[in-house]
């Protein structure tokens, strides 16, 4: 199993696209994670068997997840035991799943979850909302929790990171803590390890340049679409 201590106050790199994004593709999330490790970037982060399978060659800790979408349940990082025994086949050192307080629609355990990914040889880490959720994440066997969720479980979503919520996690916790989530400037990250965060994953802000690009032309006076034909 992955020595932890190989993220310590380091950088993981998340390497994904949205299902819109040109990028989206193993070969080009693998440039991407090449790109990333080259800039030193301790681990990755990656969706999608097919990604998790080509990045964990690079030889470097990957955390891995499958996004599903499932009828009848919000939860759509990796949400079953099934999903999970595949990402450690797939080679992930850490296995990443959805671990709120809302039901998976197979109804199975965070415990079931946490124990298939130590059967294939993973960490399991919780992507967690609040401090209750991560609560229930420590007391199912959860190795790390991670602020991954916090702001897309149903509140206002904000443009800024959880910082407050991942000091309140590292306060309160025995595991340690990874932020993620809308981090966008080394400011923030510095901030969020002045906080207590044991590693700090950036996606988007790396990896996206569809948002990136949309960001920047949020910043222009003309809008886009009186562009002339
Ligand atoms: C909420 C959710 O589904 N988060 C996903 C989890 O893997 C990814 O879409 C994010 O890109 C990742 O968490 C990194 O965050 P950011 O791209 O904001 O740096």
């Amino acid at each position: 199993m992955l020595n932890l201590d190989t993220l310590r106050h380091r950088l993981v790199v998340s390497c994904q696209a949205p299902a819109e994004s040109p990028l989206r593709g193993t070969d080009y999330m693998m440039a991407m994670a090449r790109a990333a490790l080259l800039g030193n970037a301790a681990g990755l982060r990656a969706e999608g068997l097919d990604d998790v399978r080509a990045l964990s060659r690079l030889g470097r800790p990957v955390i891995g997840l499958v996004k599903r979408e499932e009828d009848g349940s919000p939860v759509y990082i990796t949400p079953s035991v099934a999903d999970v025994r595949d990402l450690c086949a797939a080679g992930a050192s850490i296995v990443a799943a959805d671990v709120t307080m809302r039901p998976r629609r197979s109804g199975e355990a965070t415990l079931a979850l946490v124990e298939a990914a130590h059967r294939g040889g993973a960490l399991f880490m919780a992507d967690v909302d609040s401090l209750a959720a991560a609560g229930e994440a420590v007391a199912a066997g959860a190795d790390m929790v991670s602020s991954t969720l916090s702001g897309y479980t149903g509140r206002v979503q904000s443009d800024e990171p959880d910082i407050a919520l991942v000091n309140t996690l590292a306060r309160s916790l025995p595991v340690p803590v990874f932020a993620e989530g809308r981090y966008r400037t080394p400011e923030q990250v510095e901030r969020a390890f002045a906080a207590g965060a044991f590693c700090v994953v950036v996606g988007g802000a790396i990896t996206d340049p569809l948002q990136i690009t949309r960001r920047f032309v949020a910043a222009c006076p003309q809008p886009v679409e009186s562009l002339p034909a």
